[in-house]
Parts: C-alpha cells; sequence; structure tokens
C-alpha cells in the first residue's frame, strides 16, 4: 500500500543553517504522529517539505508516492499554518466555503461548523474574531477537503483550555474515522493526547522516533527544586540531570518525583526546600538530547 508521506534522507538548508538534516520517515496509513522538538528543531521546515512549500537540497520526499508539490496529491492533504491566516473581510462561514470550492470531494460546511464548534462565530467577520478563535477556524480549514493526511503546526497555540479540548476531540473523531494526521507541539500533554507515535527533533535530526509510551519513559517529566550538595545529588540513580541554579538551589530532572525523593531520604544525603513541578518540553527532552551526544 502507498505510504501517505515517505521522507528518504532528507536535507533542506538555508544557506549556512542545516534546518532538517538527513531525516528518514515513513508515515503509515491512519497513524497519528506528534512531533516534538525545541524552537528552531526543523520541526516546520521538514513540513514544508512535505507539502511540497519547499524541496530538499539533498534526498527525497514522497507524497502519496508522488511528488508533494503536485495538485493532485495536495487534494488528498489539509493543512494549517502556524500563523493564523485568514481573511479578514469574509464572515467565518464564508471563508469556509471558499476554502470548499478548492476540493473535489468536501465536507459539508454546516458538519464542519458543528464539528468544531464555530456554530457562535460562524456569521461574524474573520477579522473581529479573537486570535483563539481564528485559530479554530484555520485549523477547521484544514479539514474542510475531506483530506486523508492533515498536517498541523501548533494548532492549539494561544487557545483556552475549552477550545483545546474542543479542537482535541475533533482530531481524535478524524483520526478514529481513519485520516493521518501530523501535529507538532510545544506541548507534551497536546501530543499526549492525540499522537500514537512520537518523533524527536532538535538540530535538525531526528533523535527519537517510537510508539508514546516508548519516548515518554526515555523523558525527564519532573523539576526538583531543593538546597543540597550538586554532588552528592549526582550520585543517585532517579536524578537524570542535575544542575546548580542561580538562587543557590539544585535543580534535578527525573521521569519519577516519588522515587528520586525516596531515593534522596534514604541515602542520607542533606537536603531542605524541596520542591517538585513539570519540567518544560525543553527540560524533558534535553535527556534524549543528551543521550544523541553522547
Ligand atoms: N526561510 C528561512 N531562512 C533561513 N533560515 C531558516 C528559514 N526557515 C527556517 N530557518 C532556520 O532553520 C532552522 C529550523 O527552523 P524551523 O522553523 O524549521 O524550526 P521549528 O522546529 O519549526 O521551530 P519552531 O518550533 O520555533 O517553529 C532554524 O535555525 C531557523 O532559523
Amino acid at each position: 500500500m502507498t505510504l501517505p508521506v515517505s521522507v528518504q534522507n532528507a536535507s533542506k538548508s538555508f544557506g549556512d543553517v542545516v534546518a532538517v538534516d538527513d531525516v528518514t520517515l515513513d508515515l503509515r496509513a491512519g497513524e497519528c504522529l506528534g512531533m516534538l522538538g525545541p524552537n528552531g528543531a526543523g520541526k516546520s521546515t521538514l513540513l514544508s517539505l512535505l507539502l511540497g512549500l519547499r524541496r530538499p537540497t539533498a534526498g527525497r520526499v514522497l507524497l502519496f508516492g508522488g511528488d508533494p508539490g503536485d495538485p493532485a496529491f495536495r487534494q488528498r492533504v489539509g493543512s494549517t499554518p502556524q500563523r493564523s491566516a485568514v481573511p479578514e473581510a469574509l464572515r467565518a462561514r464564508e471563508a469556509l466555503e471558499i476554502v470548499s470550492a478548492h476540493y473535489v470531494t468536501p465536507t459539508p460546511v454546516d458538519d464542519i461548523i458543528d464539528e468544531f464548534g464555530l456554530g457562535e462565530v460562524a456569521r461574524k467577520q474573520c477579522g473581529s474574531l479573537s486570535g483563539g478563535w481564528q485559530r479554530r477556524l484555520a485549523v477547521a480549514m484544514a479539514f474542510v477537503g475531506t483530506p486523508s493526511l492533515v498536517v498541523l503546526d501548533e494548532p492549539t497555540t494561544g487557545l483556552d483550555v475549552e477550545a483545546r479540548t474542543t479542537l482535541w476531540d475533533a482530531l481524535r473523531a478524524r483520526h478514529a474515522a481513519g485520516c493521518t494526521i501530523i501535529v507538532t507541539s510545544h506541548h507534551l500533554e497536546e501530543i499526549e493526547a492525540l499522537a500514537q507515535r512520537v518523533v524527536v527533533m532538535d538540530g535538525g535530526r531526528v533523535l527519537a522516533d517510537d510508539d508514546l509510551p516508548a519516548v515518554l519513559a526515555r523523558v525527564s517529566r519532573r523539576r526538583v527544586a531543593l538546597r543540597a550538595d550538586v554532588r552528592q545529588l549526582e550520585s543517585l540513580d532517579a536524578a537524570s540531570d542535575v544542575r546548580a541554579s542561580d538562587d543557590g538551589r539544585a535543580t534535578v530532572l527525573t521521569a519519577d518525583a516519588d522515587a528520586f525523593v525516596r531515593e534522596l531520604v534514604a541515602s542520607g544525603i542533606p537536603f531542605s526546600d524541596l520542591a517538585v513541578r513539570g519540567a518544560t518540553l525543553e527540560e524533558a527532552f534535553l535527556t534524549i538530547t543528551k543521550g544523541s551526544e553522547r
């Protein structure tokens, strides 16, 4: 069966900057792939290669077995750009209708409005909508053509919790109906909510490509701050990264804060002022990035 996406040793440079560096990646029909990585990791550039917006400097990218720039293949793909670009003077419904006219088998606009919870803004001009509503509309536009592959670059950036949940539900329903999805995000919880497979990128390269539980098992998801001797903390098995903070405390990244605290207490290392919080995405993926450097 033809793969929706096949990236074969693809690279893309902008002058001296290698934005995508020898990436190989196949996406099977019906997968939901989450793509994570810090700013500048190369995610958007890779997506632009898949969408035929840019050509690789080296290697090959195939969309449904053909050239991503070919309109016949692009009919089967929906995408939302990172920055919302909706026509300001049109009403939301009109904007959806215009997009719909470009496709051979569009989903009825009324269905899209229901699916993405756009009823209350359908008659409003796009330019008058808040950033969050514009974002929802832009994501809905990606689905108007009844695509078999959808590429979403940070779909819920700027959305409140309720809007994000509505959007996640809609994406999960499309995925359950057979749509293949690629989604990038800066939020680990977004990838957890949507994806079964996760690719972690940094420096243009793929550092991890595995199913969600396997990738989560490799990342340090909690950050523990405490006053203690940094060298002594480094000897603990549950501490994957230990640093001295500017405020005189030590910061420990760990996959399991409970296990770390148990080990710390059992070790007898003196400590005080301990606080635990979720790691940021960049912190969480330090573990994988450091592993690749080694
Ligand atoms: N048009 C361009 N011209 C020059 N350099 C570029 C261009 N587009 C991207 N880059 C560079 O390529 C690298 C990868 O950028 P890219 O936007 O693909 O990363 P990203 O992972 O999508 O980041 P973010 O999460 O911030 O969107 C960065 O160093 C960026 O500065």
